[in-house]
């Protein structure tokens, strides 16, 4: 490693604020957002000013990222006109909420997510992965070519649906999967004005609204039948039955409504995309794939996949945070200035502006990762140099007050998920598979994971 690269690691940041032309290949935009940002970067540096159709401050050092994770809530918050746009499927869940509503429903819900209280989540995970081996058997056996990315969402929901209803997601699963396919492909549309406003009557807004309706009449029968005493064990039953520990008032069925949209759309897209780019990755880094099949065996063997496992499977999960730092699911954050004149690298905002940052660029800043653009899972090992990075270097779950709330769940989810099918299969690109990536709400294999299966055991 160069000396200039391991001083710039700890350093604050000691540059300018950049201000591009106006409209600066605003064209870009409308092509894949991500190489857009990573361009801006690569052209005028970590702290830019960019004044096109969308203006905005973009920030690409860990030390800048980290004041601005650290202080949403107070110089920063999420009152923009990017987050005002997900208010109308979530409401005021926690994904979107401020003031009061985010610190109650942050307090109430922190503990079901806590690294005990998921345990009890992990029986489903592995049903799920398990089901999901017993029917690639068929495509094994008769060398079918299938979208393991198509497989991955389909799990990551069955996981999400479970934890949240329990049985009652197993009755409901195609409706579901195509509620939350209209919420992510409304969630994914740029908020442009006037067109893309709420009470324009477009094709978009129309089957969101008719969604909605459809998804909270649901959601009032889980809730209606979890206060009756079903019996039913899950996420709903447990936000009927948490109390504030300030007030003693439990949350209203709006609230766990909100609560339980956010969670099943922030948490299954998210996993599933992490997990179709990990297969490309195994098949194009053999090495690294022998390495991770080597440590399976070792520590699973042929035995049933059991939660003393996780910890010893400490490989994968260094190759599952090598995929995060590539593919980061949530590619894009942005906040609101929230106050006036706050100073951010030297440069006072005004309040109102937008601060954003991409973590696809952040994570492959060659001032914080060597060779970052090659996939070399060595980086996460605890004892590896890269470790001693600003820790705002990789945030693939944010970070502040608002990292995510679902980040031990969501590991434990890929950990079981990968250890269970790359235990049985190797898992292999086929020739047709075509490497490009797609970046809307979380960045995607565009045109899908194509494989084949080979049995392991
Ligand atoms: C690989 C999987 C996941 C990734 C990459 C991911 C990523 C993120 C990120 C980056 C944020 C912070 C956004 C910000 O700074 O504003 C976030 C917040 C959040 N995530 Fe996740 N997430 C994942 C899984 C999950 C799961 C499984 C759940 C389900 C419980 C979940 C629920 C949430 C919620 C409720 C928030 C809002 C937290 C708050 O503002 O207080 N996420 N997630």
């Amino acid at each position: 490693m160069n000396e200039s690269a391991r001083t710039s690691r700890t350093a604050t940041f000691e540059g300018q604020l950049a201000r591009p032309p106006f409209f600066y290949r605003q064209w870009m935009l409308a092509g894949n957002p991500a190489y857009f940002f990573d361009r801006l970067v690569q052209d005028y540096g970590d702290f830019v000013h960019y004044r096109g159709l969308f203006s905005f401050y973009l920030v690409n050092h860990p030390s800048l990222v980290k004041q601005v994770l650290q202080e949403t809530n107070k110089s920063f918050d999420k009152n923009s006109v990017i987050y005002d746009r997900f208010r109308n499927p979530f409401g005021d869940g926690l994904v979107v909420a401020e003031g009061d509503r985010w610190k109650r429903s942050r307090r109430l819900m922190q503990p079901l997510f806590g690294q005990q209280a998921i345990q009890q989540y992990f029986p489903l995970m592995v049903d799920s992965a398990e089901q999901m081996a017993k029917r690639w058997e068929a495509a094994c056996s008769s060398g079918q070519v299938f979208d393991a990315a198509q497989e991955m969402n389909h799990i990551t929901l069955q996981i999400a649906g479970r934890a949240l209803f329990h049985d009652s997601f197993d009755q409901m699963s195609a409706q579901i999967s195509e509620w939350t396919h209209v919420i992510n492909l409304y969630s994914a549309k740029p908020p442009l004005p006037v067109v893309r406003s709420y009470w324009f009557p477009s094709r978009i807004n129309r089957r969101l609204k008719n969604t909605l309706a459809e998804f909270h009449e649901f959601l009032q029968q889980m809730i209606d039948a979890r206060r009756d005493g079903d019996g039913q064990s899950d996420l709903i039953s447990r936000l009927l039955a948490t109390r504030d520990e300030e007030t003693g008032q439990p949350m209203s069925d709006q609230e766990i409504t909100e609560e339980a949209l956010g969670m099943i759309i922030g948490g299954h897209e998210t996993s599933s995309s992490a997990l179709a780019w990990l297969w490309c990755e195994l098949d194009q880094h053999p090495e690294v794939r022998d390495r991770l099949h080597a440590e399976l065996d070792e520590v699973i063997g042929s035995d049933r996949l059991s939660p003393d496992h996780l910890p010893q499977l400490v490989y994968t999960r260094m190759v599952l945070e090598e995929t995060l730092r590539l593919h980061p699911p949530f590619w894009f954050e942005n906040r609101n200035v929230a106050a006036d004149d706050v100073e951010l690298g030297g440069a006072a905002l005004p309040r109102g502006s937008i601060v954003a940052f991409s973590r696809y660029s952040l994570h492959r800043h060659s001032g914080f990762w060597q060779d970052p653009e090659r996939f070399d899972p060595e980086r996460f090992r605890p004892d590896h140099e890269e470790n001693k990075r600003s820790t705002y270097a990789f945030v693939p779950f944010g970070g502040g007050p608002r990292i995510c709330i679902g980040v031990h769940l969501a590991m434990m989810e890929l950990v079981t998920v990968v250890a269970i099918l790359a235990g049985k299969y190797d898992v292999r690109l086929d020739a047709s598979h075509r490497h490009e990536m797609a970046a809307h709400l979380t960045m995607t294999p565009k045109y899908g994971v194509r494989v084949k299966l080979e049995k392991r055991r």
